[in-house]
């Protein structure tokens, strides 16, 4: 059998769960996830391999009409995000209607020469009727197949894999088995701010510590926003990290800030955030997001 490979852009509204589906296939919470529309900045690859193949994903922000420069900004990552693209995957919401939204990205992506999978997700929200139904409508609009998933429960994911495959080129494996995201930088920044806490922090304290690095942005001015999680084992733990009035974590954010602008040669905001997580040294998937395993 011949290794197939490509690039797969997941395109759809704000908040039709574009992340939570390439989170899903991935295994893993590598994009921001929340409730709120609109939390997926920039484009972020995430990498799937498996014996047959690789899929190189890449998340794209929600697009709606463009209210502001910002609006402007996010839709011409996602429409950019098409170049080099082999496959779109444009995601529709079931347990909703075909919106104006919907219409207009159909209406774009109508004369791109990439191959179009369309997906109704949240089909967990959804009685089988309004499933039955709801999927003919879509189909009927679109002119083609809709392949019903639950991107939260991992329903019918597999039927999407094997869609996917059956369009990728043949191909090279482009990253290694065990990389799931190009967003190096994430575990380089977390290290950097793990050794100040290493330095400043006192017995068995460090040991106890883990430092996630939840969100990085780029922002207009050039400037980084990053955000950061460290866990500890303890409460008391938490108390030593953060210090009277905040002194220490304010030490260790500064320290870290420095470190971090001089290897990015830019102006960095860190925000820093202490969470008590019990075991957390017994966590597998937290131990994997780390880079521990
Ligand atoms: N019930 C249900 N909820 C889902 C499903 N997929 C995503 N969601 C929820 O929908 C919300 C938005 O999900 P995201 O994955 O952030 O959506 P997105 O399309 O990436 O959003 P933007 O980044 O704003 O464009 C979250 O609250 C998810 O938990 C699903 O299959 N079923």
């Amino acid at each position: 059998m011949n290794y197939k490979s490509g690039f797969v852009t997941v395109i759809g509204r704000p908040n039709v769960g574009k992340s939570t589906l390439v989170n899903t296939l991935i295994g893993e919470k590598i994009n921001i996830i929340s409730p709120r529309p609109q939390t997926t900045r920039n484009s972020i690859k995430a990498i799937y391999t498996e014996a047959e193949g690789q899929i190189i994903f890449i998340d794209t922000p929600g697009i709606h009409e463009a209210r502001n420069e910002l609006d402007k900004y996010m839709q011409g990552e996602a429409y950019n995000s098409l170049d080099g693209i082999d496959i779109i995957i444009f995601i529709l919401d079931g347990s909703t209607y075909w919106g104006k939204n919907d219409e207009m990205i159909y209406k774009q992506l109508k004369s791109s020469k990439q191959d179009i999978i369309y997906v109704m997700n949240k089909i967990d929200k959804m009685s089988n009727k309004d499933l039955i139904k709801r999927q003919k409508e879509y189909s009927q609009k679109v002119g083609q197949e809709v392949i019903p998933i639950s991107a939260l429960n991992n329903k019918n994911t597999d039927t999407l894999l094997t869609e996917i495959f059956n369009r990728l080129p043949e191909g090279p494996q482009y990253y290694p088995d065990d990389m799931i995201t190009d967003q190096i930088e994430r575990f380089v920044f977390a290290e950097m701010i793990r050794e100040k806490i290493f330095y400043l922090t006192r017995e068995e304290v460090p040991y106890g510590v883990a430092v996630l690095v939840e969100e990085v942005k780029e922002r207009d001015n050039d400037d980084y926003y990053i955000r950061a999680n460290i866990y500890v084992e303890k409460k008391s733990h938490k108390g030593i990290i953060i210090g009277k009035n905040g002194r220490m974590l304010k030490k260790i954010g500064s320290q870290a800030r420095k470190e971090i602008e001089g290897l990015m040669q830019t102006k960095v905001y860190l925000d820093l955030w202490v969470k008590v997580l019990k075991d957390w040294r017994e966590k597998d998937n937290l131990l994997k997001r780390m880079g521990y395993k």
